[in-house]
């Protein structure tokens, strides 16, 4: 039997989206959310689960190691990844914004200075509205780079808007809303086809109920 294999982001989504696939049927017997296992098989082994980096997901959906991936729209978009999103799984929702000190204005500014764990998403954004800026990578933490003056502005998500208040920054532009995601393989898509409707029929109609 041919296995599909589907790569989840670990961290804060993977326990809503392992519901997810077990309420659509699709089993894990061994998994455990304090479990430091990578890879998972459900009862028939029809379809392989591995745990990686949220950032990394749309890289191994890309490059074929996973056909299909559940990964944030803020990291489909960051990576770039020439792959097809097929559904929105309506979790981790959160939006992407620029945010910094009250007194910041975007507007009339010489070249702004960005810090983000997404440059790309960053750059462009400022591209898009003609405002000269550069980006500097972070990894965490960003709501610290306005407040030790590292950079004018971040672009980062927002949930509760918590991190921002408590760190005396607030949303000066919100920028896109962001979900979980499920991506899929170009070439899966094709040569798998039916294994991957199959599946993506079974999480439609839970998503529907
Ligand atoms: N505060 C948040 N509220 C809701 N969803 C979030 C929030 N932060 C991140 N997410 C979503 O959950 C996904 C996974 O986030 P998570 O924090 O687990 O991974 P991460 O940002 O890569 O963290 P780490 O570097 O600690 O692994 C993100 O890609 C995003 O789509
Ligand atoms: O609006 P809130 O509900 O406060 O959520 C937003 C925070 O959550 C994420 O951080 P995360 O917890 O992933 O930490 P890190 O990126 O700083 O490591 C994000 O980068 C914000 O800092």
């Amino acid at each position: 039997m041919d296995t599909i294999t589907i790569a989840l982001a670990k961290g804060r989504t993977a326990d809503s989206t392992i519901s997810l696939l077990e309420e659509a049927g699709i089993h894990f017997p061994d998994f455990s959310p304090k479990s430091r296992k990578l890879v998972f098989h459900n009862n028939d082994r029809s379809v392989k689960l591995i745990f990686v980096k949220a950032v990394d997901v749309p890289t191994y959906v890309e490059k074929g190691a996973a056909d299909i991936g559940v990964a944030g729209k803020d990291n489909i978009l960051e990576s770039e990844a020439d792959v097809y999103e097929i559904l929105d799984l309506k979790i981790g929702k959160c939006h992407f914004a620029v945010a910094g000190k009250p007194e910041t204005r975007l507007e009339g500014s010489q070249r702004l200075t960005i810090a983000s764990k997404y440059p790309t998403v960053a750059m462009k954004h400022f591209q898009k509205k003609g405002i000269p800026a550069e980006t500097i990578k972070l990894n965490g933490s960003v709501e610290l780079a306005p407040l030790i003056g590292l950079a004018d502005v971040i672009v980062d998500i927002v949930e509760t808007g918590t991190t921002l208040r408590e760190n005396g920054l607030e949303v000066i532009e919100e920028i896109e809303s962001i979900s979980t995601r499920l991506i899929v393989n170009k070439a899966s898509f094709t040569t798998r086809s039916a294994a991957i409707h199959e599946l993506i029929n079974k999480l439609k109609s839970v998503m529907e109920r």
